[in-house]
């Protein structure tokens, strides 16, 4: 049983809020243990996401009260309970596995290994959300990602519950087979507990993961679990191409957020916000993180006319004012062991460049980067969140005010999520995008045109125009791929500026996002009803 809130008298919470309150009704509160948070230099990670979530649930609650008027045999006080509960079911997770297995090390040394999974809201099933290799993986980590999932798959309209998981180990300190014996290991442990699967929770890759660790967990699934399963395949998601991966899951998480940012630096509106001229051209650009989502969005925004001033990375940041060529770098970084130190192109500088003076900083390397102790700093005006849970609460609020518009995570890094979700339906519909119509696409608008010019006997006087031309040649998977990808970032920017504008948000574009996803994620449960079982 939920344990639902006392009825209170309170005021309306603020005069911009449209749905106003009643004057007798239960209001959502944000949790005690959370109330420092806001303040926080460094908060725990899961509670920064949790303060997060209770803020915007606090703004929207009334919208959500209103929306249960369909139900006129409910009592206004039932119907603010029902919400209440709602409020606090989203709030919470569901699942939280901790797995320690022995594993025995090239050397012929035993060692014991932690993992993580969580699952958060399973409104919709399968959940989704990667694997990390890191040293900081933790319960409260991998709670926090889950929990940010939950939301992200809602934002961006793809059909999943939100998990996330994670092995504590520095990937650098163990051979391929050792990675491989712990990947298949961790596996065994999640399958056992009927923690993963392609209808229960689909992993994908994250920090220090990829293709290679993917491929190890689906060949583990199929050779144990799911060797009689016809959707085997589907376990994991950013699989290489060659065992029904997707053409274009790697660049996807950089390429979203590229297109993310253009939803907003393409609206007129936002951009006389920030007192900017629309479009990338001459913006300079300085990103944090030179791994698979750093490098790709610099890849992006560079090709689109911007420039690239600095790369920060765990050991050592790059300037150079005139530009950095991220493909010649991401080309150094990979023959380097992962290392941008020793580039030639640009100056060497150590310490941190989230202060330094540029138009859009990236930060996307991992959480709490921007903090109450270096957001005053910035000088960026627009912030685009790669990673996941860069900004603190604290720092959030010092940036708004600083009239900083802020992508947040939850929307900008969603491409990562989207794509894994086109990959997912290939895997299930078992056939590859395209493959059954875009020849006869193709072939239908060049018939089109053939007929008109016959009909009128002028020799090619008819021809399809650019866009057209686009649309006709858009035939391999990786072309289908980012128009999907495109409608989806499209889609889910307009939602979240409505919201912005229908509850006189202003910047705040994370209590926006969080309020669109909060409310298709509270119309999923309300609709299903709180089961007595
Ligand atoms: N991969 C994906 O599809 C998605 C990833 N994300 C998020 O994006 C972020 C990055 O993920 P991803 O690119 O996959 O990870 P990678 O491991 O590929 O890259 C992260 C890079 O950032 C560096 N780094 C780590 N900490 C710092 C720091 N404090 N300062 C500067 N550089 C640092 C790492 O160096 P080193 O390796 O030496 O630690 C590494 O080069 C994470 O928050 C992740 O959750 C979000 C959505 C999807
Ligand atoms: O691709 C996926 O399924 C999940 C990606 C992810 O972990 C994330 O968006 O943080």
């Amino acid at each position: 049983m939920l344990n639902l809130l006392k009825p209170k008298i309170l005021m309306l919470a603020s005069p911009k809020v449209i749905y106003s309150l009643s004057a007798f009704r239960y209001k959502h509160e944000i949790p005690k243990h959370l109330e420092k948070v806001p303040k926080e230099k460094d908060p725990s990670f899961s509670q920064m996401i949790e303060y997060y979530y209770h803020a915007a649930a606090q703004v929207m609650e009334p919208m959500m009260i209103k929306e249960l008027e369909k139900y006129p045999y409910m009592k206004k006080e039932q119907r603010e309970q029902r919400v209440s509960a709602m409020l606090k079911l989203m709030g919470s997770t569901t699942n939280l596995l901790e797995v320690t297995f022995p594993i025995i090390r090239g050397d012929g040394r035993y060692e014991l290994i932690t993992g993580y999974r969580a699952h958060h809201t399973r409104h919709r099933l399968p959940l989704k959300g990667g694997i990390r290799y890191a040293m900081d993986v933790d319960a409260d980590e991998i709670r926090a990602l889950a929990y940010l999932m939950a939301f992200k798959t809602a934002c961006v309209n793809v059909p999943f519950g939100g998990s996330k998981g994670g092995i504590r180990i520095d990937p650098k300190k163990y051979t391929a087979q050792e990675l491989q014996t712990i990947t298949r290991r961790y596996t065994m442990e999640l399958l056992r507990r009927n923690m993963i699967g392609p209808g229960i929770d689909v992993p994908a890759p994250d920090v220090n993961t990829g293709e290679r660790e993917m491929s190890w967990l689906v060949d583990q699934y199929v050779k144990t679990f799911g060797y009689n399963d016809v959707n085997a395949l589907a376990i994991t998601t950013g699989k290489p191409v060659a065992i029904g991966g997707i053409n274009g899951r790697t660049a996807a998480t950089g390429r979203g957020l590229f297109k993310a940012a253009e939803c907003f630096l393409n609206d007129k509106d936002w951009m006389d916000l920030l007192g900017w001229k629309t479009g990338w051209k001459d913006k300079t650009v300085i990103v944090q993180g030179f791994g698979n989502v750093g490098s790709h969005a610099s890849l992006f925004v560079v090709e689109a006319g911007a420039k690239l001033i600095g790369v920060q990375e765990i050991d050592v940041s790059l300037v150079n004012e005139n530009g950095i060529d991220p493909k010649d770098l991401m080309d150094y970084y990979t023959k380097n062991k992962k290392s941008v130190k020793g580039y030639m192109k640009a100056k060497e500088k150590s310490g941190s460049l989230l202060g330094e003076k540029c138009d859009i900083l990236m930060p996307c390397a991992t959480q709490k980067v921007l903090t109450a102790e270096n957001a005053g700093s910035v000088q960026a005006k627009m912030i685009l969140e790669g990673a996941n849970g860069p900004s603190t609460p604290a720092a959030d609020e010092i940036l708004r005010k600083k009239n900083v518009l802020i992508v947040p995570d939850m929307y900008c890094n969603a491409g990562g999520v989207t794509v894994s979700y086109f990959e997912y339906l290939k895997n299930i519909n078992h056939v590859s995008y395209g493959k059954m119509h875009v020849k006869r696409e193709q072939a239908m608008i060049n018939e089109i045109f053939n007929s008109l010019n016959s009909a009128d006997k002028g020799k090619d006087k008819f021809k399809p125009n650019v866009d057209l031309e686009r649309i006709r040649d858009c035939t391999r998977e990786a072309d289908i791929v980012d128009a999907g990808l495109q409608t989806v970032m499209e889609t889910a920017a307009e939602g979240i500026k409505q919201v912005a504008n229908e509850f006189a948000l202003c910047n705040d574009l994370r209590t926006a996002a969080f309020i669109y996803s909060i409310l298709k994620i509270f119309r999923a449960l309300e609709v299903t009803g709180i089961s007595q079982q």
